[in-house]
């Protein structure tokens, strides 16, 4: 398959201090890329040294095989769509204007600006001022921007840090589905690792001044995933760190429905209780959700996990 950019032998970096070295990646049609590493490792510097806003301190990118440096800022963005974390607001500018800017380098067209806020689930904010929006709607105004553009390659940083958390899942799905669809190259950096690992066809991990690409399991499985955060081998990157929970004060022999059996645990183990063997606790979630507790021949219900948590408690105490 014929990439999109390449770069050989990148060194990358400010005022000769190297912060990343002998890059050589490549982009190819279709795919969703993530940019990983933790704060201050490069991912940034990366991303604008393959825009061109700064150049390398070694090597070369290549973009559809040319030199980046021998193409103009309007044949650069024909090909290279970018929304970068500064995400400026204009004064006096609408959404729908900001979008438009997008295409100074193809024929205005209205139709796909409002097409791409679409995509980005922004139609409704196209005559807003960008003064007037919140960060998470800017910045969904911003990725239209660059799509927009109809470029082959889209170069976005951090692009789901202001979003809420359902809307960061749509975005990336979104993302993945006009890849998949416009064979869209996507180079995204994020910090969000359950996001990325779960979206990316493939990752470029920025460890120690170097770069590793791998599919997101042979990363997280090599245990160069860990080295590069820092974390022990076994880390988990999915994993969450234990609530701080009291020390247990006994069991309960929970029958639950395993759609929010995981919710019903941790509530449990919030209040000193796992389960195990011991009084029946049944759970029933129907229009809401009810819990009874078997206990000495007697049943005593509730409707809330943590009022029924207050009678195991106390029954407990004796
Ligand atoms: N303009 C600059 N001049 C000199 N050094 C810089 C400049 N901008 C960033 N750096 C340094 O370059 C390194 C990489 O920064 P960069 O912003 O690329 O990291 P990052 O991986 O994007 O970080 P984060 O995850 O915190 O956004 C850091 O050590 C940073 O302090």
């Amino acid at each position: 398959m014929t990439d999109i950019l390449k770069t050989e032998n990148l060194s990358v970096g400010y005022g000769g201090r190297s912060v990343v070295s002998k890059i050589n990646l490549n982009l190819y049609p279709g795919e969703i890329v993530s940019l990983l590493g933790p704060n201050g490792s490069g991912k940034s510097t990366l991303l604008r040294t393959l825009l061109g806003l700064q150049s390398p301190l070694e090597g070369e990118v290549l973009l559809m095989d040319r030199p980046l440096n021998g193409l103009s800022p309007s044949q650069r963005a024909r090909l290279m769509g970018a929304a970068m974390s500064d995400r400026p607001r204009p004064w006096g500018l609408t959404a729908l204007e900001m979008v438009e800017q997008g295409r100074f380098s193809r024929q205005p067209d209205e139709m796909a600006c409002l097409n791409a806020l679409r995509d980005m689930d922004a139609l409704d904010l196209s005559d807003r001022f960008l003064t007037e929006l919140s960060d998470g709607e800017l910045q969904r105004v911003h990725i239209a921007r660059a799509l927009a553009q109809e470029p082959s390659l889209l170069l976005l940083d951090e692009p789901t840090s202001f979003l809420d958390q359902p809307r960061r899942v749509e975005v990336l799905r979104r993302l993945a589905d006009l890849a998949r669809e416009r064979d869209l190259s996507v180079l995204l950096s994020l910090h969000d690792l359950d996001l990325a690992l779960t979206f990316s066809h493939r990752c470029l991990l920025i460890g120690d001044g170097t770069l590793t690409s791998g599919t997101p399991e042979d990363l997280v499985l090599s245990g160069v995933l860990a080295t590069a955060y820092g974390q022990p081998r076994d880390w988990d990157p999915l994993g969450h760190p234990e609530l701080d929970c009291p020390p247990v004060l006994g069991e309960v022999d929970l029958n639950c429905p395993k759609p929010i059996y995981r919710w019903v645990v941790r509530g449990l183990r919030r209040r000193g209780f796992v389960p195990g063997v011991g009084p029946t606790l049944k759970v029933e979630d129907g229009e809401g959700t009810t819990f009874s507790l078997d206990m000495d021949g007697e049943t005593r219900v509730a409707y809330r996990l943590d009022d029924l948590l207050d009678m195991l408690l106390e029954v407990h105490r004796g």
